[in-house]
């Protein structure tokens, strides 16, 4: 029997089976963000997420290999364009706004805000063009956390506010508009629709992913919230305790119910690091997160350490992730603003027009 030689572009495939999920590659191939160029030695890819330590790891594991397959060592050409993905509700959104992220946690105080703002800056760090919403109308803390605090929204054209930009992103809250004091007495349906305008009625850039920082809870403002904004994906922050993962299961079932897609968990303060003696102890105890996650069949995103420095940065108005200063705190968020950004391209359809655009070219 004849069997064909297999060709360059084959051989490169098979390769990267051997490295790529084979989820992605398959949506790699089908969206043709994959070129192989066998004279130049060539390998063109149109990355649909900015994942800097992944690039690196499936460069390193295939170099040696592409190299024998094309005699030389390869050329990469690394492009980016992060589509807007498809959601379940037809809500209007801003067109400049690509996909829209909520944070959410079932309980108040796992962490929520401040997961919010450093994974924002994550993925801003790794590449991505990113905003960021406080929808915690009862207890803005935006302002604070990107060294704002006594700054006021101001409006150009007297229709549109302009964001706050720091730390490489750019962030609008209640909390620059009026003072905290005046939102603790808003209703549910107030709150709902002053968060609505801070959305609607910013003059956002263009943005890859606007991460929303929701109210804590699963009740009726939650629920309006989720239901009035054109929500892309929800990230479900938890703590390992039994409690928080109760109302975390909450959190899931509340995003399920609305129709809204839900991209994974995170376990905040997972391990307690001792500034003094880099002791580690699972106060909260531990898997948990990764527990829930597997109940209901979603991705584990990543786990944060328990660390003073987290609470101090924010509460200084620079974030860890900005202050870059201890990699043992930084390094896990770019590796959660990888998976994040991964697993929604994994997960979601672009929608149909970014298709399109793709496929012209
Ligand atoms: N991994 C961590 N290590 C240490 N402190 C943390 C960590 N994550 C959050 N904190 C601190 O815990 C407190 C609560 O965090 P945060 O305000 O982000 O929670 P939240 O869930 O948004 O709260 P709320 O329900 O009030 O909106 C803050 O003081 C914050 O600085």
């Amino acid at each position: 029997m004849l069997f064909k030689k297999k060709t360059i572009e084959q051989q490169v495939l098979q390769c990267f089976e051997k490295i790529i999920e084979s989820e992605l590659l398959k949506k790699f191939t089908k969206q043709r963000l994959l070129t192989i160029k066998e004279e130049s030695a060539e390998i063109s890819i149109c990355l649909p997420f900015y994942a800097p330590n992944w690039l690196a790891e499936l460069q390193a594991q295939s170099t040696e290999q592409l190299t024998s397959i094309f005699k030389q060592a390869p050329t990469w050409n690394v492009t980016y364009k992060v589509p807007t993905f498809e959601h379940k509700k037809g809500t209007k959104t801003n067109p400049n706004i690509k996909n829209i992220i909520a944070v959410s946690s079932g309980k108040g105080g796992v962490g929520k805000s401040t997961v919010s703002v450093n994974l924002a800056i994550a993925l801003a760090k790794n590449g991505a063009k990113v905003g960021v919403l406080d929808a915690d109308i009862y207890g803005p803390s935006l302002p604070t956390m990107l060294g704002h605090k006594n700054t006021k929204s101001t409006s150009a054209d007297g229709k549109l506010l302009q964001p706050i930009a720091a730390h490489g992103i750019v962030g609008n809250s209640i909390g620059f508009l009026i003072d905290d004091k005046d939102a603790m007495v808003w209703r549910g349906p107030m709150a709902s629709k002053a968060l609505q305008q801070v959305l609607n009625e910013t003059d956002w850039p263009e943005l890859d992913y606007l991460i929303v920082d929701m109210p804590p809870g699963t009740g009726d403002i939650q629920l309006t919230m989720s239901q009035n904004v054109a929500v892309t994906s929800a990230v479900i922050v938890t703590t390992p305790q039994d409690v928080a993962l109760i109302d975390a299961q909450k959190g899931v079932i509340m995003f399920n119910k609305v129709d809204v897609h839900v991209t994974g968990l995170i376990e905040n303060m997972s391990v307690y690091s001792c500034v003094k003696c880099g002791h580690q102890e699972a106060i909260f105890g531990t898997g948990g997160g990764r527990k829930l996650a597997e109940q209901f069949n979603l991705p584990f995103l990543g786990e944060l350490p328990l660390h003073i420095q987290y609470r101090q940065n924010t509460d200084e108005g620079c974030p860890t992730v900005a202050k870059n200063e201890l990699p043992a705190l930084v390094e896990p968020y770019l590796a959660l603003a990888e998976q994040v950004a991964i697993n929604l391209y994994k997960n979601l359809e672009p929608t149909i027009e970014q298709i399109k655009i793709t496929e012209l070219k």
